[in-house]
């Protein structure tokens, strides 16, 4: 009987489920969209139980239209959308609150009390974050604050927080795992990144009871296994790990220096730093990149909070294209931008700025505007964003960065990725299977259950699809660099 590994890759826009085979090979995804929620400026949310629906719905439909018996199953991975925090009721197993998505702004209050009161830099010590209120910990405490009789409850210890690796494990075992690992852990704000444990003073400060939080374990461990009310059988699940960081497993970043992009909602580039924390002083966080085998590995990340989503927003919001993968061909049509250039900080910014009240900006408009110089200008600056971090990152590391490993959605578009090389002066490198995100958690679910032997077999099975060479004269990448920093540092009126 032909046996598979599954990937649940639970994103910020789409619920997925990935069947992977021994060679590695993707053999069917199926995918749901799923409902973001904006109820106030700067405010996103999701409904927990849409999150698991979803996931679920992809998971039995996959199966169902291949054929596949839950005999066949190896093993689980689950990769998620990091830092986005949910809370429930143990006893009812009910969400409390809508889940608070990493992109919403509601608790910068709290980080700017935070910051006031000096605790920005013990903060960034400790767990290698940026006060921001991206990661959960203050989404956390504003649930616990503003929504009635949440406190009380969480003190009598009835309710318990998860990120989305957490809840979706606690549904799938019907209550009997409440669980994270470390990759996750570490996007919480209140996890010591040294001690590798949750840290009592970050609690303390926070006003944040222990109980509601799960237990910390390795990335690959035997987390569970699917309950027998959703599937008969013991269907073993092998992995827990922040999409980000399986991103970086799923391209094989296995060695210090080696780093990825992933082009999705948002853009991370990761770089593997080995075994030790490295601490940047030029905004990129620290985070742990996955826990296997007895061993633990970090990595420095940059952060750019809209990356595909500015294309969707043109998409949904403006109507001028009608579907993302359009974007390319429009963008191709014009020989330039035309004198446009697009700030997508709709979401506030990231690396290096971290600056969470900047508004979104179009300049440069003209009567001789087309929508195609709007819509290159948008993926000029999904590039323009990722050069500033790679450039962040050459400067933390001391690696000169001369080839980036790419995936995620966004990736797909040729314009996209012949621009950021050209602007960044890297080769470009796109696997034929762009899917890294659910590759990197099969993987680890795999080397748990010796479905695949070790990394050296699995670096085998990888395959390119196409390098994109720089292509840009350094004149104009240097004269398009100095328009595109002078237009960001007016936005954020630097
Ligand atoms: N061909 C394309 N060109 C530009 N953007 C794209 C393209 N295809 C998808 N996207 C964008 O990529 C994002 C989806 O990528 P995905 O990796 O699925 O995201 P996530 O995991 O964050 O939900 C969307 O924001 C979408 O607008
Ligand atoms: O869902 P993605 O792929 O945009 O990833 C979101 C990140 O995990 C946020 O930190």
């Amino acid at each position: 009987m032909t046996k598979y590994i599954i990937s649940l890759d639970q994103g910020t826009t789409s619920s997925r489920s990935v069947i992977i085979n021994h060679r590695g090979e993707i053999v069917d995804i199926n995918q749901k969209e799923i409902k973001q929620y904006y109820p106030k400026n700067g405010w996103v949310e999701e409904d927990p139980l849409e999150i698991y629906e979803s996931q679920i719905y992809t998971l039995k439909s996959c199966l169902i239209k291949n054929n596949i018996l839950p005999d066949q199953i190896y093993s689980v991975g689950i990769t998620n959308q990091r830092e986005t925090t949910i809370l429930w009721n143990k006893k009812t197993g009910k969400p409390v609150y809508n889940a608070i998505v990493w992109q919403c702004k509601r608790s910068s209050n709290i980080c700017d009390e935070l910051r006031n009161s000096g605790y920005a830099d013990m903060i960034h010590k400790i767990t290698g974050l940026i006060l921001d209120p991206y990661f959960s910990a203050t989404k956390i405490k504003w649930i616990l604050d503003n929504i009635d009789g949440v406190r009380d409850e969480a003190e009598e210890g009835n309710i318990l927080f998860g990120t989305v690796d957490t809840w979706l494990l606690w549904m799938l075992t019907d209550g009997q795992s409440h669980y994270t690992d470390v990759s996750n852990a570490s996007r919480t704000m209140l996890f010591n990144i040294n001690t590798k444990k949750w840290d009592d003073d970050l609690l303390d400060i926070l006003d944040i009871p222990r109980t509601i939080l799960p237990e910390i374990k390795p990335t690959a461990y035997h987390f569970g296994n699917i309950s027998n009310s959703i599937f008969e059988g013991s269907i073993p699940i092998h992995c827990l790990i922040g999409d980000q960081q399986s991103a970086l497993f799923g391209q094989l970043c296995t060695d210090i220096g080696d780093i990825k992009n992933t082009y999705g909602t948002g853009c991370f580039t990761l770089m593997n730093t080995g075994e030790k924390p490295v601490f940047s002083n030029n905004g990129l966080l620290t985070t742990v990149a996955w826990e296997y085998d007895n061993r633990c590995y970090y990595a420095i990340e940059g952060s750019v909070f809209v990356g595909g989503a500015v294309i969707q927003w043109i998409r949904d919001e403006l109507g001028i294209i009608k579907n993302a993968s359009e974007s390319n061909t429009l963008a191709k049509s014009v020989q330039d931008n035309n004198g446009v250039i697009f700030i997508s900080t709709f979401q506030g910014v990231g690396t290096p700025y971290w600056c969470s009240n900047v508004k979104a900006q179009i300049s440069g408009l003209s009567r001789s505007t087309k929508k195609a110089h709007i819509v290159r200008a948008a993926l000029e600056s999904i590039a323009f964003r990722t050069m500033e971090v790679i450039n962040t990152m050459e400067l933390d590391s001391e690696i000169k960065i001369s080839s980036l490993k790419v995936d995620g959605g966004a990736c797909r578009n040729d314009f996209l990725m012949e621009f950021q090389s050209g602007i960044s002066n890297v080769d470009i490198v796109r696997p034929t299977n762009t899917e890294s995100t659910a590759l990197g958690a099969a993987y680890m679910a795999g080397l748990y259950s010796k479905f695949w032997k070790d990394i050296y077999e699995l670096k085998h099975l990888k395959k390119t699809d196409r390098t994109f060479k720089p292509s840009m004269d350094s004149k104009t990448r240097e004269k398009r660099v100095n328009e595109w920093s002078k237009a960001i540092k007016k936005a954020i009126g630097d």
